[in-house]
């Protein structure tokens, strides 16, 4: 990987970066924003040459199944951070999880050794090389001197109802905290637009920096006495569970890799696309995140991993009182059952995923390393034996197989957080650090306002009728 940047990359980043912790560090290491000022320039001219030379080069035909259909398939976005195979799952900038697992730096120091950081994640995912151990916690101290909230934000969320759904609080809290976005002000004070990304990026850190604290302030509140207790000598997960209340070494792994693998699937999942689209009109960082985040609150996205714990609990419930055991057959007669009133299996499917999600398998590695004899482990590990021939049976479903909203809540159960409302609020935390990362690369490219064609039925028509 290339770890060298240009003199006048750094001379720029050093000019023009308002960050405390640029400005401070001692200056032994490639810093983030030296190493992004450095790519800038030249992935700036492959994408003008690539549009220049080959700008009319078709890549593909749209359908009317894939008009009326959510677009599936449709190839009409650029992504840097990641890409989704159908069959083999994501890779971030290239690499799959269990390669992210072996060579990005972890907690420990040793490379290998437990879950990766988040830190050293979102650098990959920024800059599309593997940080070095230094550089990572660079990157964690920078977030850490950033994690200071507004003062009025924390006031506010303490004013909510408590019966307000998590998902709608996150979002309410970032766009409280957007009154300091660097970028807003910048494109008031009518910066050029080839400076856009470094404001731009100085909001992406520092909305990836306060989620956790906003996030763990709605978890304290709604369900415990709304203290919230940081540890900054810790990593970015570390930090964020002793905020929630959790301390235990067991589970700062999990929360590495929950942190981890639920940060990007590629552009066109609707969280991330609604980042994407609302950033295009040149809204903050802020506002942007608030949009994917209000995304991911629907049931069909990333709500699902707290549908699938309710989904775990009713079976429970059922049969539980009718003194039945929960097995294959029992389950199997609770998913009919579900399946005939019309409703949706959660955590299974995916629009674009054809075979077991490689999330859900990491998780579930992750459960027989840690948690082998957990009661709801092996219940979920029941439900797998037995959901997709279900599914197949059922006929509709494109993909039988389960996504990672299926795995996650019964790791997080079994550590005692069991308030599954609010799983999707971890997940949210989490996809902050793919969405703006990508974001960066939207305005750092100039890409423009996103304004795809719509067209009448009756356009549609008289297609077939010519
Ligand atoms: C992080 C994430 O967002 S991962 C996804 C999380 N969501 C879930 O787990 C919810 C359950 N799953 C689903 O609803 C779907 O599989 C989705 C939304 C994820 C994908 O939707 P699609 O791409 O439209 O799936 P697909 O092409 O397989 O849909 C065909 C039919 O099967 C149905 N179907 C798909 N998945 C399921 C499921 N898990 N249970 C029951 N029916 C399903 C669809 O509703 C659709 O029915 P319709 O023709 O009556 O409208
Ligand atoms: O890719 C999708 O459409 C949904 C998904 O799994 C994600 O966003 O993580």
């Amino acid at each position: 990987m290339n770890r060298m940047i240009s003199k006048s990359a750094s001379a720029l980043s050093r000019k023009t970066l308002s960050s405390s912790f640029a400005k401070t560090s001692v200056r032994s290491i490639t810093t983030l924003q030296e190493t992004l000022a450095a790519q800038v320039p030249e992935k700036q001219a492959k994408l003008a040459q690539l549009k220049k030379e080959h700008g009319s080069h078709v890549i593909g035909n749209v359908t009317i199944d894939q008009c009326i259909g959510g677009a599936r398939s449709v190839k009409c976005m650029l992504w840097e951070t990641s890409n989704l195979d159908a069959e083999e799952g994501i890779r971030f900038r290239g690499l799959t999880i269990p390669e992210c697992q072996a060579v990005l730096p972890t907690y420990s120091g040793k490379t290998g050794d437990g879950e990766p950081l988040l830190e050293s994640l979102f650098w990959l995912l920024l800059t599309g090389e593997v940080p070095t151990k230094e550089q990572a916690d660079s990157l964690t101290a920078e977030l850490h001197a950033r994690s200071t909230l507004p003062a009025h934000v924390v006031p506010l969320l303490n004013s909510l109802p408590k019966q307000m759904h998590p998902m709608t609080q996150l979002s309410i809290g970032l766009m409280a905290a957007q009154t300091e976005s660097k970028f807003s002000k910048a494109y008031a004070d009518g910066v050029p637009k080839k400076e856009y990304h470094l404001h731009a990026l100085e909001d992406i850190l520092s909305v990836v920096a306060q989620l956790p604290e906003i996030a763990a302030t709605i978890y304290r509140n709604v369900y415990f006495d709304g203290t919230v207790d940081k540890d900054l000598s810790l990593d970015y997960s570390g930090n964020f569970c002793r905020m929630l209340g959790y301390d235990d070494p067991s589970f700062d792994e999990l929360m590495r890799l929950y942190l981890c693998i639920h940060t990007d699937h590629e552009g066109g999942n609707a969280s991330a696309h609604a980042t994407h689209l609302v950033g295009s009109t040149l809204s903050d960082p802020y506002l942007s995140y608030s949009g994917g985040l209000n995304a991911l609150a629907g049931p069909l996205h990333g709500l699902a991993n707290q549908e699938v714990l309710k989904w775990i609990q009713e079976l429970k419930s059922k049969f539980d009182a009718e003194g039945k055991e929960v097995n294959a057959e029992s389950i199997t007669e609770f998913a009919w059952e579900t399946l005939k009133a019309g409703k949706v299996i959660p955590g299974y499917g995916h629009a674009v995923l054809r075979k077991t999600d490689p999330r859900y398998t990491c998780q579930r590695e992750f459960a027989l390393k840690h948690i082998p004899d957990d009661p709801l482990f092996k219940l979920v590990d029941t439900i797998y034996q037995v959901m997709p021939g279900i599914l197949k049976e059922h006929g509709k479903v494109a993909n039988p197989y389960p996504n990672v909203d299926s795995h996650s809540g019964v790791l997080l159960w079994h550590y005692g957080f069991t308030q599954y409302q609010y799983y999707t609020v971890l997940f949210g935390v989490s996809r902050a650090v793919g969405a703006l990362s990508q974001l960066y690369w939207d305005r750092a490219l100039g890409l423009p306002l996103e304004r795809p064609k719509s067209v009448t039925p009756e356009w549609l028509w008289s297609q077939v009728q010519k």
